[in-house]
């Protein structure tokens, strides 16, 4: 239904109110899917949901979690709950990470600004990309006392990659993501039949797109235009004309990357390092071995190799490997309280998540970032005192078992 408005103000105060409706009817990570669908231009939101080739790993990044069943124990005064927790000696209220994404802004304008300030107000640790759409500093002006993580690719220009690390140093960021699962892209094959390139053609399709989500194209429209903020003018764009991101990824990282590397990463970071996108025992060892303060597992969200393992699955395995010589999170498929109770139970300290706050953006701007975040950490303690745990240490081993 189309409405008329007199004023900039008029319309922006008529969608304020018309997402605090909508938010208020969300009831789940699938309603704010739902609802993100219904606000972005189907380009948009494929290139934020879809996985690679046939899907399969993100589909059972999150299906794996319900193989899994409570042993739930009872009548344990649960009145008093702690999901409080530290991450490499950090205080966080729950034992969440906000995993880094890539072009956050094409969600809502405010981007990463507006997802670590609802971290910040959560308080926990929030994840900047290197291929974030706001600067590393003003993130850190945005959310100046929260807890702030930096992540790299690595660029085949490896000064590149030392002076972010150095600029995130500077700026109070707490940890680094080496994200060791990109030697190339994932085939994503929604975005390959959008004919997804950078920087975006303009064709009719995309047109009528922006259209009938005019919300979403106003807000586009009136923002500066959006650029990897960080490494404009240093190899983000290269002179090409709408490259699709496989070639942008080929051209640009590194496919050399190796263990020597991190050493390198050593040489001019001295705080923890986390290493997203571990799938098998055999490299959480090595990385261990190589005195890694975190393991991430993960197969980035399914969007890189399909029929990778799903994190869940991997969490038992690695923590009877690893013990407590790192800091096992699980990135992946995390869509509910209960989900991180699970996690925990298998021996992860922390789960960390990525489509579910970008939906939310999409979904609610920075209210639906809130509202996610109040949903995972209700969720948690409604978990926890379902199933007799009033701290995060009493959640063990023998609160689940696999179904099968
Ligand atoms: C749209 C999108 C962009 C992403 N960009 C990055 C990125 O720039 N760097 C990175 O290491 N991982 C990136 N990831 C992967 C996430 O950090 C995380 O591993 C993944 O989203 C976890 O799965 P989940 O979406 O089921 O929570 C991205 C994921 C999505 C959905
Ligand atoms: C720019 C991309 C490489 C970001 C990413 O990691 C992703 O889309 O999954």
């Amino acid at each position: 239904m189309w409405k008329t408005f007199r004023s900039v103000a008029q319309f922006d105060s008529f969608e304020f109110d018309r997402t605090t409706r909508r938010l208020k009817r969300v009831a789940s990570v699938d309603d704010l899917r739902r609802l993100a669908k219904r606000n972005l231009p189907a380009g948009v939101f494929d290139y934020i949901d879809g996985g690679a080739e046939d899907e399969r790993s993100l589909a059972t990044n999150s299906t794996h979690f319900g193989d899994l069943e409570f042993r739930p124990r009872v009548m344990r005064d649960v009145s008093d709950l702690d999901t409080s927790t530290t991450i490499f000696g950090k205080p966080a209220s729950m034992p969440v990470v906000l995993s880094p994404t890539g072009f956050t802004r094409i969600a809502h304008s405010q981007g990463e600004l507006a997802v670590t300030r609802a971290a910040g107000r959560a308080g926990v640790p929030w994840s900047l990309s290197t291929m974030g759409t706001r600067s590393i500093e003003e993130c850190a002006a945005a959310n100046p006392d929260g807890e702030k993580w930096f992540q790299i690719y690595t660029w085949k220009d490896r000064k590149l990659v030392e002076d972010l690390v150095g600029r995130a140093k500077e700026a109070g960021y707490g940890a680094v993501w080496l994200t060791v699962d990109t030697a190339v892209l994932g085939r994503r094959e929604r975005d390959v039949r959008r004919g997804m390139t950078l920087p975006p053609k303009l064709g009719p399709k995309t047109l009528i797109d922006g259209a009938i989500h005019p919300a979403w194209t106003w807000d586009f429209l009136r923002a500066e235009p959006i650029t990897f903020a960080n490494i404009v003018g240093q190899h983000a764009e290269d002179g090409s004309t709408a490259i699709t991101l496989a070639d942008h990824v080929a051209r640009q990282f590194d496919q050399a990357l190796s263990w020597d590397d991190i050493e390198w990463l050593r040489s001019f970071w001295d705080g923890p390092i986390v290493l997203k996108g571990i799938q098998t025992v055999a490299d959480a060892e090595q990385a261990v071995a190589m005195g890694v303060e975190g393991i991430g597992l993960s197969n980035h969200g399914g969007r890189q190799l399909d029929d990778a393992p799903s994190p869940v699955s991997l969490i038992e395995p690695v923590k009877q490997a690893v013990g407590d010589q790192a800091t096992v999170i699980c990135d992946g498929g995390i869509r509910r309280g209960s989900d991180i109770v699970k996690a925990l139970a298998l021996g992860a300290d922390a789960v960390s998540l990525g489509r579910p706050y970008f939906l939310a953006l999409g979904a609610g701007g920075e209210a639906g970032v809130d509202w996610l975040l109040d949903f995972l950490r209700t969720g948690l303690e409604r978990t926890m005192a379902l199933t007799g745990c009033r701290s995060l240490a009493e959640i063990d081993r023998s609160l689940v078992d696999w179904k099968r």
